[in-house]
C-alpha cells in the first residue's frame, strides 16, 4: 500500500510524510495536502467529472466515520478501490482527535461561513484552512460537487442514522440526492430551513455543493464501533467513488423527511432544559410541554403537532444551538 494511504497514523502522530505525492501503478494520485488533507485524483482518461469531499473527525471523539475514512483510503492507497472520481479526504480537528475529545476550546462546526473571523484560537484557524482545502478543491469549472461530513452523535436515538440537509435562500433541496442517501442507509433526513455555520452549510452555502451532515449512530472511542454498522454506507459511497452507482429512481424509500420547527438557542448561564440526561435523538413531545427556559422568564414551550427533539445539549456555550425541534415534512418543496 501507498504510504500516504496512511493518512489517519500521520494524523495521529501529527506527521508530514516526505514524500507528499505518490501514485498507484493505475496512475491514481494521492497528494498530501496538509495535516489531515489527502486530495486523490484518477487518471485523466478515467475521470467521470465527480468532486467528492469526504471529511470526518470535525469531532475528534466521532471515531466511527474516522475509521470508515481510512478504511476507503488503504482500499484506494492498495489499488482495490478504482476512482474515477477526484476525492479529498479531511480529517478535521486533528488535535481533537488524537485527544479523543470532541473538541479542544471551541466546536469547529460553529465557526464556518465566517464565524471563524469573529474568534480565535487554534480551532478558528483550523475552520479557515478547512474551508480552504474546500475552496480549492471545488474551484474546477463544470464539475458535479459532493460533500458528506461524516458525524456520530452524542446519545442514542430512535433513528439510528440521518442525514442534514443545509438550506440556501432560492436553492431547492434535490430528491435525487435523497434517493442516494436512502440507498446508502439513512432513514430520515432533516431539512434545514435558515442558513447555519457548519462544515456542510459552507460548502452547500458559498461552494454550491450539495453537501449533508451525516450522523451514523453513537459516537465511541477508536476500536468500539462495532455497533455502528456502515456496510450500507461504505458500499455505496465506493460506487460513488469508482462511477459505479445504480441509477437510483426518485423513490424515496420509506426515508422519513424533517424539517426544522424552532432552533432552541441557550443565551444565559440561567438556562435550563427539561428533559432527562438519557433522552434520545427524535424523542416526540407532547404539546404544551415545558421544553426549556432561559432568563428573562423566557421560556419554550412546545406548540408543535408531532414534534422532535434531537441534539439536546445544555452544556452549549451560550449564544449557541442546545437542541433543534423538528417536525414531521411531506417533502412537497423538494425538487
Ligand atoms: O449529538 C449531538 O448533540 C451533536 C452531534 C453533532 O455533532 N451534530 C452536528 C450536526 C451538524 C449540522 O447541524 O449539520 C453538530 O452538532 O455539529
Ligand atoms: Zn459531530
Amino acid at each position: 500500500m501507498l504510504a500516504l494511504g496512511k493518512l489517519l497514523e500521520l494524523t495521529l502522530t501529527d506527521h508530514e510524510p516526505a514524500e507528499k505525492t505518490q501514485v498507484t501503478p493505475k496512475g491514481v494520485r494521492l497528494r498530501w495536502l496538509g495535516e489531515g488533507a489527502l486530495e486523490v485524483r484518477p487518471a485523466e482518461s478515467e475521470d467521470c467529472g465527480l468532486d467528492l469531499l469526504l471529511s470526518a473527525g470535525i469531532h475528534g471523539n466521532e471515531t466511527a466515520p474516522i475509521e470508515l475514512l481510512e478504511r476507503l483510503l488503504h482500499g484506494v492507497a492498495n489499488g482495490q478501490i478504482k476512482p474515477r472520481a477526484r476525492v479529498l479526504f479531511l480529517f478535521g480537528n486533528p488535535a481533537a482527535i488524537r485527544k479523543g475529545e470532541r473538541f479542544i476550546e471551541q466546536d469547529i462546526n460553529r465557526l464556518f461561513n465566517g464565524r471563524h473571523e469573529l474568534s480565535s484560537g487554534f480551532e478558528a484557524l483550523r475552520a479557515a484552512e478547512l474551508e480552504q482545502f474546500a475552496r480549492v478543491f471545488f474551484s474546477k469549472p463544470e464539475r458535479t460537487r459532493l460533500h458528506y461530513d461524516l458525524h456520530t452523535a452524542i446519545r442514542g436515538s430512535k433513528i439510528e442514522q440521518f442525514a442534514l440537509y443545509p438550506f440556501k435562500e432560492g436553492r431547492k433541496h434535490s430528491r435525487r440526492e435523497l434517493a442516494r442517501l436512502a440507498a446508502a442507509g439513512m432513514e430520515a433526513v432533516l431539512l434545514q430551513s435558515k442558513p447555519s455555520i457548519t462544515f456542510s452549510a459552507f460548502t452547500y452555502e458559498q461552494l454550491d455543493a450539495e453537501a449533508f451532515t451525516l450522523e451514523l449512530g453513537k459516537a465511541r472511542p477508536f476500536g468500539q464501533n462495532e455497533q455502528v454498522n456502515l456496510d450500507k454506507l461504505e458500499a455505496r459511497l465506493v460506487q460513488i467513488i469508482e462511477h459505479t452507482e445504480p441509477e437510483t429512481d426518485a423513490s424515496l424509500d420509506g426515508l422519513k423527511l424533517f424539517s426544522v420547527a424552532r432552533e432552541i438557542i441557550k443565551h444565559s448561564d440561567s438556562f435550563h432544559l427539561h428533559l432527562p440526561a438519557d433522552i434520545e435523538n427524535f424523542s416526540e413531545l407532547s404539546k404544551g410541554y415545558l421544553l426549556a427556559e432561559d432568563l428573562a422568564e423566557t421560556r419554550w414551550v412546545v406548540e408543535e403537532e408531532g414534534a422532535r427533539i434531537i441534539f439536546p445539549n445544555p452544556k452549549v456555550r451560550n449564544g449557541l444551538r442546545a437542541g433543534i425541534l423538528i417536525v414531521p415534512d411531506s417533502g412537497q418543496r423538494l425538487e
